[in-house]
């Protein structure tokens, strides 16, 4: 029983060697969303998969969410916030509270984390180094009838990447940083916008040109009605799963973000579970991966 335990691990060991011979020097960004930091034992083992990383040559970099950890700090405040669209409808005292979590608390407990496995993390919001340019958006709703005009909802201060200036994260990532972003950004009239983690790490993804795109999420990937896993999607695949209903809420702007991510020239999109211990690693070296793939053709 011993010896297939130690021949077992060596299988596992050596299913990583082609892996990391393929990744070593490309860049992965990985979002870590809020629902996926659950307890101290998964974030610590997502900690320790990013230094791996690392140290094998691959460069990590980190975008965060932290969704449900601002939604308890609005409530400890006695404030509530209602979403649009999958969108936090923002207004100057909730954005106080966004910047706080995200920039603050969130981002540099991930940094103090990653470091003390050993690794270099540098926590950066969009606005350090002038990094994420972000533009105000707003949401048209169709009018009840033809002839009402079109309903236009402010969402106060939430954002869409407008560009994004990346030598910051090059300069770290290039050395032996780690950098970890935080979702907000800068506009140009200097204002601070809450911007969804998707597409910041979608956007960030495409402007580095890097090899993968991982999005940890509270759900094995994208499922199909019966609930069955799928993946190797393709770009067809997706739209003809959202156009029958098969990927509906907020599995919508997360795939539209992966499929603009694989037009812009990212090799491949990893939708995973990031409730299950390492699926960071499970997905990256080994041959059956854990989660949903979708690839551009
Ligand atoms: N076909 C699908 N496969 C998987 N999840 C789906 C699908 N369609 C809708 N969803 C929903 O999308 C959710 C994931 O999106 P979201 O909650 O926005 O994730 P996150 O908070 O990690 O960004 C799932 O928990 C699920 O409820
Ligand atoms: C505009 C908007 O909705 N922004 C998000 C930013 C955080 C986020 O995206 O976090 P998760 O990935 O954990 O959901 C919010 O305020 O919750």
């Amino acid at each position: 029983m011993k010896e297939k335990t130690a021949h077992q691990i060596a299988h596992v060991l050596t299913e990583a060697l082609p892996y990391i011979q393929k990744f070593k020097g490309k860049t992965v960004v990985i979002k870590y969303g809020g629902n996926a930091m659950i307890d101290d034992k998964l974030k610590h083992g997502f900690a320790r998969d990013i230094v791996l990383m690392k140290l094998v040559g691959i460069n990590p970099i980190v975008v965060h969410g932290g969704g449900p950890q601002i939604g308890d700090l609005l409530k400890r405040l006695g404030k509530t916030s209602e979403f649009i669209d999958g969108m936090r409808v923002t207004d100057a005292e909730t954005m106080d509270v966004v910047e706080m979590v995200l920039g603050g608390l969130v981002n540099k407990e991930i940094v103090n984390l990653i470091n003390q496995h050993g690794g270099k993390a540098v926590g950066l919001t969009g606005k350090d180094g002038n990094f994420i340019h972000a533009r105000k958006i707003s949401i048209t709703k169709a009018g009840a009838n033809l002839a009402d005009a079109p309903e236009i909802i402010d969402l106060g201060h939430v954002g869409e990447v407008s560009s994004i200036d990346p030598s910051v994260v090059e300069m770290l990532g290039s050395s032996d940083f780690i950098p970890v972003i935080a979702p907000i950004g800068v506009g140009k009239d200097g204002h601070s916008y809450n911007i969804n983690a998707d597409l910041v790490a979608g956007k960030v993804a495409e402007v580095l040109k890097a090899e993968k795109l991982m999005l940890l999420t509270n759900i094995p990937g994208i499922l199909d009605k019966e609930g069955n896993l799928l993946t190797g999607l393709t770009l067809t695949d997706i739209d003809n799963l959202i156009a029958d209903g098969t990927i509906s809420g907020g599995m919508i702007p997360k795939t539209r973000c992966a499929t603009d991510a694989l037009k812009g020239g990212v090799t491949s999109v990893h939708i995973i579970d990031g409730r299950i211990e390492h699926s960071v690693l499970l997905e990256l070296f080994t041959d059956q991966g854990i989660g949903t793939l979708l690839l551009r053709r």
